[in-house]
């Protein structure tokens, strides 16, 4: 259960069709940019979503001139997005394949293309921009309703070869009774600490499932950094215990490379981080993350939730 599920992909073929894009329109921003991406995606051939059995993947193919991309930014908002676009394109085409890439406002100025970063202050945090600790397994944005089907992380760089992890819950074995125990909505999760306008919420917290099923088998929604865990019960507290050390057992290593791309489902994989100490001088480890939307995939248990208030961005339209 160690290994990782590696597919192939063209680079050639994938730079073709983002040059094109980019040749067309100046930042992956335009407007223009996006009306134009399913039909490229469309052109990149058959990209198969996670499945069941291999629910995350590395993309592997693509080559990163680590030379053409400048100084890793301190921080998201000093990329240079004109000497990356490139890259955001690539993102972008890979998502568009698998689905329909989204943003958030209250994250990264609502961009679509994510950069992850190391951030000097955020060592701690239990957010993408920490290093010294250890990133808690999670689903991303696992506080909201309307959190993504599908994660991609690109990789840049990764020059110390951190270990991103990545564990399906399909993997853990748990008992009927704790398996119960967690479908039945109890602690609320909170906003992390990206989207710092959300803190705190004057929304009242919304008790959510752990565990949930989806047509093809068991999901979760995994968060114990932002779950107010010394409100549980004890029948629950150990239950979730009990998830949180399969999840461990389970989880698998991803040493990620430039140019591989990480796919998840991010409702049945949990994906967490190893510490590393930060370089903070140009050469640190950056990866570029993507959330899409699946249609059709509806989470039934979480209908009406308000998620702290927090709004999607979707402006990529499929005609
Ligand atoms: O840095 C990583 O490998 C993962 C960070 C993370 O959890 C994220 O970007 O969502
Ligand atoms: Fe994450």
């Amino acid at each position: 259960m160690s290994t990782i599920p590696i597919r192939r992909i063209d680079h050639n073929r994938v730079m073709k069709q983002a040059s094109a894009l980019l040749a067309e329109h100046q930042t992956v921003s335009d407007p223009e940019f996006l009306r134009d991406l399913p039909a490229a995606a469309d052109d990149l051939g058959e990209l198969r979503p996670p499945e069941p059995g291999e629910d995350f993947y590395v993309l592997r193919g693509l080559r990163v001139p680590d030379d053409e991309l400048g100084p890793t930014p301190p921080g998201w908002a000093q990329t240079d997005r004109q000497r990356t676009a490139a890259w955001d394109a690539v993102m972008l085409l890979l998502a568009a394949a698998l689905g329909r890439p989204f943003g958030w406002h209250g994250q990264q100025a609502g961009r679509l293309v994510h950069d992850i970063v190391p951030g000097k202050g955020h060592e701690t945090e239990q957010t993408g921009a920490s290093s010294t600790v250890d990133l808690a397994a999670h689903n991303e944005d696992a506080f909201h309703p309307g959190r993504a089907n599908i994660m991609l992380l690109g990789c840049l760089r990764n020059p110390d070869h951190v270990t991103t992890r990545a564990a399906r819950v399909r993997d853990t074995r748990l008992a009927t009774d704790e398996i119960a125990t967690l479908s039945r909505p109890a602690l609320p999760i909170l906003p992390d600490d990206a989207y710092a306008e959300a803190q705190p919420s004057p929304l009242e917290p919304t008790p959510m499932r752990t565990l949930w099923h989806r047509e093809d088998g068991l999901c979760l929604r995994f968060d114990p950094a932002y779950t107010p865990l010394e409100q549980a019960e004890d029948a629950f507290m150990s239950a979730y215990e009990r998830l949180a050390g399969e999840l461990d057992r389970v989880s698998v290593g991803v040493p990620l490379e430039p140019g591989d791309v990480l796919v998840i489902d991010n409702d049945t994989v949990v994906h967490g981080r190893e510490p590393f100490r930060a370089r903070y001088d140009g050469t640190d480890r950056w990866l570029k993350r993507v959330n899409v939307r699946v249609p059709g995939r509806e989470r039934p248990g979480e209908r009406g939730e308000h998620g702290y208030g927090q709004r999607t961005i979707e402006p990529y339209q499929v005609a």
